[in-house]
């Protein structure tokens, strides 16, 4: 793939304590295969031709970092313990952190330590799809299921068509400029797009698919491990 000129740089947040987890550790250092799950995630970044730099958001107390050797990924990781008290706080800051370093017109691709079987072609694709755009956008995948709103009692008060409906994921892609403005600006965000929707602005919906799942539940640590050993069939 052509390597874009405007630079694309990976942050990557990862100071979350992982309650639905329900682990000992933050669930960004379990083992998966063998390694600290974050490793994964950010060997793929790291990997990845079109990405400058990756920045990982540590959690100011960050006891784990210290503890793996990262010097395999050289000068293209840099560590910050800057995370804050929700996602968009962590993704904010270091947005901050990073400013002398960037320029306002580059790529900024967010991405959960949380989603270690990211594919080298999610990257390409979504660089590919957005490096012209206006506005940036997101991987997601189109909602597969019914889906269903329940009531107080937990019972069904209606079907939600899903005619439309996507599953978010990251990485999400912004330019500098426009995510730091529209973090500093948004309230109760849940994803960088949201913040981005809040300005007025439309993120293009680039089609990722299940493989790209975010651990959150116990039972998705074993998914990722079949996807990571199985990932020609599971592609
Ligand atoms: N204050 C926070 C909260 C979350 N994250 C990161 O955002 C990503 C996605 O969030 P999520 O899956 O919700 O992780 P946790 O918040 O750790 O999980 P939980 O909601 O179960 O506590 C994770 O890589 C997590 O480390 C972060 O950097 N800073
Ligand atoms: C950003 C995200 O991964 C898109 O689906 C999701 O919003 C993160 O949510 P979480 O509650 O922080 O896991």
């Amino acid at each position: 793939m052509r390597i874009p000129t405007t630079r694309c740089f990976a942050i990557v947040p990862a100071a979350g304590s992982g309650s639905r987890m329900r682990s000992e550790q933050p669930k960004q250092y379990l083992s998966l295969l063998g390694q600290p799950l974050i490793r994964h995630t950010l060997a793929a970044l790291c990997a990845s031709p079109v990405i400058d730099r990756v920045y990982v958001v540590l959690s100011v107390g960050d006891q784990e970092w210290d503890r793996h050797d990262w010097t395999s990924f050289g000068n293209r990781l840099v560590p910050l313990f800057c995370g804050g008290a929700s996602r968009a706080d962590s993704v904010l800051n270091g947005l901050r952190a990073i400013a002398d370093d960037t320029s306002e017109s580059d790529w900024v691709l967010v991405h959960d330590a949380a989603r270690p079987c990211l594919a080298p072609w999610h990257i390409e694709n979504l660089v590919r799809e957005l490096i012209h755009d206006e506005v940036g956008g997101i991987l997601a995948v189109p909602v597969a299921d019914t889906l269903k709103q329940a009531d107080s009692h937990q019972h069904i008060a209606a079907t939600v068509p899903r005619d439309g409906l996507w599953q978010a994921q990251t990485p999400q892609m912004f330019r500098y400029v426009m995510l730091k403005r529209a973090l500093e600006s948004a309230r109760n965000v849940t994803d960088e797009a949201s913040a981005i929707e809040a300005m007025g602005l439309r993120p293009r919906l680039v089609r990722g698919d299940p493989t790209n799942l975010k651990v959150t539940y116990p039972l998705d640590l074993h998914l990722a491990e079949w996807i990571l050993q199985h990932r020609e069939e599971a592609s």
